[in-house]
């Protein structure tokens, strides 16, 4: 049994109690055991967190940028290092399989890369001016302190695709990290503080959602609440803060869909809609959780499909035999375990799966089989819900339009996939369907950290994470005239 030391507040360059002398603990997924406590901290560690992220930042948007990212380098070098040991920690305290761990921990590095190298870029735009000798152009300012919140299922990868461009941009950062997943946050700022980041440019207060997260929200020290997590949570922040004029950044949840047409490499397909829909135990915002098949596909489809599902490995991520970890805590069972027997009560067929795994080593941790309906129609509640566990739906469909149809028929946008060789509906889908992620021939998750990350609908409220578009939520646009005629001139009057 692996125990840690506790996750205490990192405020101002120091490693604190939280002033309520309060602690919670984070419990390994996989096996019930507790592995550390973390800061239960309420709205006075915030305040001191904000206060430093203030100060902090004064001096901090002064430096260069290019200065700037040279911390991003070595915060690029220290995962690097440190990727095993960070990959192990987040397999124990988040429950994904160790390979799809150290994956993400390669996407924090990834972003560090992609974001050092922005410290040369930031690139504004210079335009002509309509009079002459006068100069136009518009530069990129930091917004001041970023309020970065996360969820538990890619504790650093999302982590860094808030916190890297926010940094490199001139903000500074109060980060309130997951309840579970304590651990890869220290180690995170652990990172910052060894690469050199000035005290207080990072600061990560841990506590509850409704008191932490909340105090953020109206905060008057923060200007923007850069969050990922549930569309419920989602939609309070997004009231609450933009009562306060806050500028938010939303990311939230998905209802994926892969659509095979009848033309399509089946064989692809099966390894895609595996892998998005059982990796990380179901539990990513891009998992698949619905299959939309052509009619004349689906018994091929699910006569390859159906044993694979039976053929996945559920157990402790450690053992690189296992596909599939626990998923996140007991609630979490209980949610899946409720769809699935509403999915039962609303007629779909259950080949496989649809209970929670208990006997033997699986009575500790918070195991549910790999589970596969077919004969779902668009309007059941699992095919329109988020479960977020290792539950997929197949629905047969008639036509493309049909498909695209039904895949746009649901309340979010995240991302979309179809598997089809005809170059005409790969066109057509690229344009219909309704997500901000769209994969061709590839399964719905695989994200690259260059590219925008985000959704429409319920899923987002149209920023993006990653990519240089994550630039756009931590900066302003100032736009800088300079007029060198010695005489005062004036746009906007009609000389002809
Ligand atoms: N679209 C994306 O990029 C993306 C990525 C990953 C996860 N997600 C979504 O995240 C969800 C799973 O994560 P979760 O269960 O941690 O989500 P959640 O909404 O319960 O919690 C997310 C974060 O919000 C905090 N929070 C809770 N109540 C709050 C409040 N009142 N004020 C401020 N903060 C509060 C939590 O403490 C946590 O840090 C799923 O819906 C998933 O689809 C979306
Ligand atoms: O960090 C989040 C995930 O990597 C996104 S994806 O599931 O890989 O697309």
């Amino acid at each position: 049994m692996h125990r840690f030391e506790p996750c205490l507040n990192f405020i101002g360059g120091r490693w604190q109690e939280p002033k309520t002398g309060q602690y919670g603990e984070n419990v390994n997924p996989a096996n019930g055991e507790v592995l550390g406590t973390w800061a239960r901290s309420g709205p006075d560690d915030l305040d001191e967190a904000v206060r430093a992220a203030r100060e902090a930042q004064a001096a901090w948007r002064l430096v260069p940028a290019p200065e700037r990212a040279k911390v991003l380098q070595r915060v690029a070098q220290l995962l690097r290092e440190r990727k095993e040991e960070l990959a192990r920690m987040l397999t124990m305290e988040m429950g994904k399989v160790l390979e799809e761990a150290r994956g993400e921990v390669q996407e924090a590095i990834d972003m560090a890369d992609y974001m050092a190298g922005e410290g040369r870029r930031l690139f504004g735009q210079t335009t002509p001016s309509e009079l002459p000798d006068k100069f136009a152009m518009s530069v990129r300012a930091p917004v001041g302190v970023v309020g970065i919140i996360t969820p538990w299922n890619f504790p650093i990868a999302i982590a860094s695709w808030k916190s890297l461009p926010a940094i490199v941009a001139g903000n500074a950062v109060v980060w309130k990290p997951a309840e579970e997943t304590p651990l890869l946050a220290r180690a995170f700022a652990e990172v910052y503080e060894e690469a050199g980041l000035p005290a207080g440019v990072l600061n990560v207060v841990f506590g509850d959602g409704p008191v932490v997260g909340e105090a953020m929200l109206t905060h008057p020290g923060i200007d923007v609440i850069s969050f990922t997590g549930s569309t419920e949570t989602g939609r309070h922040i997004a009231s609450v803060a933009g009562a306060h004029l806050k500028r938010v950044s939303l990311e939230m949840g998905g209802k994926n869909a892969i659509t095979v047409l009848a033309d399509a490499d089946l064989d692809l397909a099966v390894d895609a809609i595996v892998w998005s829909a059982y990796g990380t135990s179901g539990q990513r915002c891009t998992a698949a959780s619905r299959v939309i098949v052509e009619r004349a596909a689906e018994e091929a489809l699910l006569a390859k499909l159906l044993p694979r599902v039976e053929a996945l490995k559920v157990g402790d991520g450690l053992d690189p035999a296992v596909h599939v970890g626990p998923v996140i805590h007991e609630a979490a069972l209980e949610k899946i375990d409720h769809y699935v027997q509403l999915g039962l009560r609303e007629g779909a067929h259950l080949l496989t799966g649809g209970r929670r795994l208990s006997e033997g080593d699986y009575a500790r941790g918070f195991y549910y089989a790999p589970t596969l309906f077919a004969g779902v129609r668009p309007e059941m509640r699992i095919a329109q819900e988020e479960i977020f566990g290792p539950v997929l739906s197949v629905m047969a469909v008639d036509s493309f339009e049909e498909a695209i149809r039904v895949n746009n028929g649901v309340r979010y946008g995240l991302s979309a996939s179809i598997f089809t060789r005809d170059v005409n509906r790969v066109f057509r889908a690229m344009r219909d369907l309704d997500t901000g992620i769209v994969y061709v021939n590839a399964g719905t998750t695989g994200a690259e950290i260059h590219l925008p990350f985000g959704g429409t609908k319920a899923t987002g409220n149209g920023h993006r994470d990653s990519g240089q578009a994550a630039l756009d939520v931590f900066t302003e646009w100032k736009t800088v005239y300079v007029d060198y005629s010695g005489r005062l001139q004036r746009a906007q009057i009609d000389n002809n």
